[in-house]
C-alpha cells in the first residue's frame, strides 16, 4: 500500500530508484544472508546501479555502490541527508544523547560533535601521544610471545590505548571490551532481532530477552563511565593524574583569570563530556582491531607486500623501531595502512544515514525517512579508482601509475577524506587515533615480524589462510586464522622485551602515582576477567625470561616443572574477544605455579585476595 501510495505522488519525470523486489509487508528480508551481507548488497549494484533501493518491514533502504553519487547526496545535500535512523533495538538512539555516532541531526548532536572535535585536536595531538607508543611496545612483545592468542592482544591493545586517552588510565579497558562488544550486538543487524524484525521492539522489557540485555549492559556501561570521570577528577585534585581527553575537559571548566564565563561553558556540562568521551573510548575499542587483523590476514597473502614495507622500514628507521615523529619519511607504511582498510572495510555497510525530506537524484525519488547506506566494501570495489580492487596493493597510493596516487609523498598517503570513514557532517571523528595507531601497530610489526602461513609439521605445507571470511557485525574483523610471527632477528625479542618493560615501569610509576580502584566491577563480570590483562602481562614477562628454560622443560615432557607464573584457563584467553561476546562459560580455572609445583588452583574469590588490588600486584 505504501508503495502504491508513494507511487500516485510521484511528479512527472521521477520515477522510484530500481532494486530487487520485495514479498509484501517484509521487503525483501528472506534473501540478505546472515553473513557477508555486503557482498549480496554489492551484487545487487551490479544488477540495479551504483544507488537502488529496496524494502525491508516497509523501511526503504537506499544503497549507494559509488563514491561520487555518495558525496553528491551525503556531502553536497548534507541538510536533508545527515539524519540517523532509528535503531529498533535500541529505540532512543536518537535522542537520548548516549552515543553521539548514532545522535540524531538534533543539536544535542551538534554540540557533541564540537565537543568530540575540540578535545581530538586539543589533547591527541599534543601530550597524549605516547600512550599509543608505550602501547604498541606491549602489544609487540606480547605478539612476539604467543601469535596464536593475536585476538586478544589486539583487542587488549586497541582498548587499553583508548582507556588511556580517554581517561589517563588502562584500568577500565577489559570492563569497556566487555560493554562495548555488547553495545556492537545491540546495534548490529546481525546482531539482535528487532533490528530485522522491527516490530518487535515493541515487546515489553518483561518479556523481550534483547531489552533485558540491553539494559543490564547499559547500566554496567553507565557505572563504569561515572567511575571513570571520577577517577580523573581526583587525579586532576590530586595533581599526580596523567593527561586525558576527560582531564582536558574539566580543565577547560575550570575558571581563570582572563577568561571568558561564556567561553568557559560552551561545551556542555560534565554529564555530556562523560557520554562524549565515553562514545569516543567505544568507538576506538571497537573499530581499529579490525584493520590491525585485516593486516596480518594480507600479510599471509602478500609475502611481497611485507618485504617492501620492511625494506622501507629498515632503510629509513636504520634498524630501530617506526616511531610517529618518522612518519613523514615513511609513505610505504601509510600506504598500507590505507590499503588495508580499502581492501577489507572495518565497516563494510556504512553505518546509515537518514533523509529529511523528499529528494530528486538524477530522476529518481530518495524518498522522505528512507534509511541511506554508503556501501563502503561497493565503494571500494569501483575498478576506476582502483584497478585490480581484489588485490592488496599498496602500491596504488605511491606510485603514479595508478589513479590515486597523490603528491607529495611526505604528506601522503593519509586517511583525510577517505570515503571509509564516511560522508558530509557525519564523518568519523577518531581519524587522528586511527592513523596513529595503524601506523604503530603495523609499522612495529613488519619491523619486528615475518608474518607468514603457519607450516603444517606433518605435510611441511602450508596450512590454508581464508581470504574473506569476516565475521557479520556492523564492525567486520576476520574470522580467526592460524599464522606464525617469527622474530626477524636475533636478539628482537630481547629488544621487544626492553620496550614492553620499559612500558610496563612507566605504567606502574603512574599507578603508583595514583591508581583507579576497579574493584567495584568484580561481581559484575568477575575478578578473572578484569585482571587477566595484568596476569598475561606477568606470565609472558616470567615466561620470556626463563626462554631457555622453558624450551628445555617443553621438550622433556609432562612430568618437567611447570614455569612460575598465573596460568589461565585456555577458555579465558579469549572469553572476551568479540566472537565470544554473551558466552556465559568463562573459564575460573587459574593455577599459580611456584617452584614448579601447582600452589594453589584458583577461582574468582581467591584471585582477588592473591592479586590485591590491580596495581598493587607483587610476584612472590
Ligand atoms: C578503523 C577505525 C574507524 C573506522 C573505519 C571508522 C569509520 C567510521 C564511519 C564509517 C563513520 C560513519 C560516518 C558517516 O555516517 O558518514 C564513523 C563515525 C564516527 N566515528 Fe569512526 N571510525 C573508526 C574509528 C573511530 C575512532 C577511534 C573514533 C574515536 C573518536 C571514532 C569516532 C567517530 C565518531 C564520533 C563518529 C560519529 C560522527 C557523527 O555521527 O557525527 N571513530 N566512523
Amino acid at each position: 500500500v505504501h508503495r502504491y501510495l508513494n507511487r500516485q505522488k510521484l511528479p512527472a519525470g521521477v520515477r522510484p530508484l530500481p532494486g530487487p523486489r520485495g514479498i509484501p509487508f517484509i521487503g525483501r528480508v528472506h534473501d540478505i544472508p546472515e553473513n557477508a551481507s555486503w557482498l549480496k548488497f554489492y551484487e545487487w549494484s551490479k544488477e540495479y546501479g551504483a544507488i537502488y533501493q529496496m524494502e525491508i518491514f516497509g523501511t526503504v533502504h537506499v544503497w549507494i555502490s559509488s563514491e561520487k553519487v555518495a558525496h553528491d547526496l551525503l556531502s553536497k545535500r548534507a541538510l536533508i541527508y545527515s539524519d540517523r535512523p532509528t535503531i529498533p533495538n535500541l529505540p532512543d538512539n536518537r535522542t537520548s544523547g548516549d552515543y553521539l555516532a548514532l545522535l540524531g541531526r538534533t543539536e544535542t548532536w551538534k554540540r557533541q560533535r564540537k565537543l568530540c572535535n575540540h578535545l581530538m585536536h586539543t589533547s591527541a595531538l599534543a601530550s597524549l601521544h605516547s600512550y599509543p607508543t608505550r602501547e604498541r611496545d606491549r602489544f609487540l612483545y606480547l605478539m612476539g610471545s604467543d601469535p596464536s592468542k593475536y585476538l586478544e592482544w589486539i583487542e587488549q591493545f586497541t582498548s587499553r590505548t583508548v582507556s588511556r586517552l580517554s581517561w589517563g588510565t588502562a584500568k577500565p579497558a577489559q570492563i569497556l571490551r566487555h560493554t562495548t562488544f555488547g553495545l556492537l550486538q545491540t546495534i548490529s543487524p546481525s546482531g539482535a532481532l528487532p533490528n530485522i524484525i522491527s516490530f518487535l521492539q515493541h515487546v515489553p522489557l518483561a518479556l523481550s530477552p534483547w531489552k533485558k540485555k540491553e539494559a543490564a549492559r547499559h547500566a554496567l556501561e553507565d557505572r563504569l563511565f561515572k567511575a571513570n570521570i571520577d577517577f580523573v577528577r581526583r587525579s586532576l585534585e590530586s595533581g599526580r593524574g596523567e593527561e586525558s581527553f576527560v582531564g582536558t575537559f574539566m580543565k577547560s571548566q575550570l575558571p581563570a583569570e582572563g577568561k571568558d564565563e561564556k567561553e568557559r561553558l560552551k561545551w556542555g556540562d560534565q554529564e555530556e563530556a562523560m557520554h562524549v568521551v565515553g562514545l569516543m573510548a567505544i568507538a576506538g575499542a571497537l573499530t581499529i582491531g579490525s584493520p590491525i587483523q585485516s593486516y596480518i590476514l594480507a600479510m599471509c597473502h602478500y609475502p611481497e607486500a611485507q618485504k617492501a614495507l620492511q625494506e622501507e622500514i629498515d632503510r629509513v628507521c636504520e634498524g630501530r623501531c617506526p616511531q610517529w615523529e618518522d612518519r613523514e619519511k615513511l609513505p610505504m607504511l601509510r600506504a598500507v595502512v590505507k590499503e588495508v582498510i580499502r581492501w577489507r572495510p572495518p565497516v563494510p555497510t556504512g553505518i546509515p544515514h537518514a533523509i529529511e525530506k523528499d529528494d530528486v537524484y538524477e530522476g529518481y525519488l530518495i524518498p522522505k525517512g528512507a534509511t541511506i547506506h554508503a556501501l563502503e566494501w561497493g565503494i571500494t570495489r569501483d575498478e576506476e579508482t582502483y584497478p585490480c580492487a581484489d588485490e592488496f596493493l599498496p602500491a596504488r597510493w605511491v606510485d603514479p601509475a595508478y589513479p590515486t596516487f597523490k603528491e607529495p609523498l611526505t604528506q601522503y598517503p593519509n586517511l583525510n577524506g577517505f570515503s571509509q570513514f564516511g560522508f558530509g557532517r557525519r564523518t568519523c571523528q577518531g581519524i587522528p587515533i586511527v592513523e596513529q595507531d595503524l601506523f604503530l601497530s603495523m609499522g612495529g610489526m613488519a619491523w619486528a615480524f615475518d608474518i607468514r602461513k603457519k607450516v603444517d609439521p606433518v605435510t611441511g605445507k602450508f596450512i590454508p589462510v581464508h581470504w574473506n571470511d569476516y565475521t557479520p557485525l556492523l564492525i567486520a574483523k576476520p574470522c580467526k586464522f592460524d599464522f606464525d610471527a617469527i622474530p626477524r632477528q636475533e636478539g628482537r625479542m630481547e629488544e621487544l622485551r626492553q620496550m614492553f618493560d620499559s612500558a610496563r615501569e612507566e605504567e606502574e610509576q603512574q599507578d603508583k602515582a595514583i591508581a583507579m580502584d576497579i574493584s567495584q566491577f568484580e561481581k559484575d563480570l568477575g575478578a578473572e576477567k578484569i585482571y587477566r590483562d595484568k596476569a598475561c602481562e606477568i606470565r609472558y614477562a616470567d615466561a620470556a625470561a626463563q626462554s631457555d628454560e622453558l624450551e628445555q622443560t617443553a621438550s622433556e615432557g609432562s612430568s618437567t616443572p611447570l614455569e612460575p607464573g598465573l596460568e589461565l584457563g585456555d577458555s579465558s584467553s579469549e572469553a572476551d574477544t568479540e566472537s565470544d561476546f554473551g558466552k556465559e562459560s568463562l573459564s575460573t580455572r587459574m593455577r599459580v605455579v611456584l617452584d614448579g609445583r601447582v600452589e594453589k588452583t584458583l577461582g574468582i574469590e581467591p584471585v582477588v585476595s592473591v592479586t590485591g588490588v590491580p596495581g598493587a600486584w607483587k610476584w612472590a
